[in-house]
């Protein structure tokens, strides 16, 4: 399939890339990106082969600058909401993905940006990246998550220093506060994302998709009944092919070959 805003490959067969590409406004969330994603994350989700994703911007500036400000300044307070409505849909079909996500931040990754990669399991970011929701800064609260995932990340009185201040955070302080899991050199951070998403992709499928399931359905949980889900993510992983050839695998001192059933 042809996309105009965003770049779509398959790397060592099993790792999607998807990069924002609109690099003249710091790759800016418009509308036709969120209609983009959505469609390439459809294809992805429908794709067996693919273990792990990959989301970054294109240059070397920017992940994303956030909502483009030029599409913000015409919206009444009707189609606000359907934009934000718009950026949730796509948002949850990236959280829901049985795969693992990384978000490789490539410099500014700020408002609906910052928000993007918060939908992403992990973080890289670059030295040279910068992160915040500047929203309060355009008179505007963050509408894509930032009030909620944001605070579940970093708690809530950063959350609150950062999206009442619009103050924007360099990657080793993003680190410190465990909003990134990495910060590495520019050129070194598609290279590292990679070898990652590898990493993550010598293991099981649906394995990876329950331990997914497990952590992220059960963090929205109270503790009694997370532990009850853990459980019976646990008890599914016992149902799969790949669990007796990584218990075989151990036992025969080898390196397990999955087929992700
Ligand atoms: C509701 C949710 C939201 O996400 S609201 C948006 C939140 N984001 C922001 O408020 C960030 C806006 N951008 C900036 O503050 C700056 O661009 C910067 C700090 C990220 C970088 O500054 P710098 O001076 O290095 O670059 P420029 O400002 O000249 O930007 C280059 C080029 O990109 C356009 N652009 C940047 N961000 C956006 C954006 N969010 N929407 C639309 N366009 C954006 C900027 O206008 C420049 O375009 P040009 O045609 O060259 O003027």
């Amino acid at each position: 399939m042809g996309y105009s805003v965003i770049d779509y490959q398959i790397v060592q067969d099993h790792i999607a890339v998807v990069t924002l590409s609109r690099p003249e406004s710091l790759n800016a969330l418009n509308r036709q990106m969120f209609i983009e994603l959505g469609l390439v994350f459809s294809e992805i989700e429908r794709d067996n082969r693919i273990k792990a994703v990959i989301l970054t911007g294109s240059g070397s500036k920017a992940f994303s600058a956030g909502a483009d400000v030029s599409e913000l300044q015409r919206l009444s307070a009707v189609e606000a909401r359907n934009f934000a409505l718009a950026a949730y849909r796509t948002q949850d079909q990236i959280c829901s993905l049985p795969v693992p996500t990384i978000a490789a931040l490539n410099g500014y990754a700020l408002g609906g940006g910052c928000e993007l990669a918060m939908c992403c399991d992990l973080r890289l970011a670059s030295e040279n990246a910068r992160l915040g929701q500047p929203e309060i800064n355009l008179g505007i609260i963050p509408g894509g998550g930032g009030t909620q995932r944001l605070a579940r990340l970093v708690g809530v009185s950063r959350a609150k220093e950062l999206i009442f201040t619009g103050k924007i955070i360099p990657a080793r302080v993003a680190y410190e506060w465990g909003l990134v899991n990495r910060v590495v050199p520019l050129e070194e951070l598609m290279e590292t994302a990679i070898k990652l998403a590898g990493e993550i992709a010598t293991k099981s499928r649906p394995v990876l998709a329950l331990a997914k399931s497990a952590i992220d359905r059960g963090s929205d949980m109270d503790l009694t009944p997370a532990l009850h889900y853990e459980i019976e993510c646990f008890a599914g992983c016992f149902a799969t092919e790949d669990h007796h050839e990584g218990i075989r695998a151990f036992l025969e001192k080898r390196v397990p070959r999955y087929t992700d059933r």
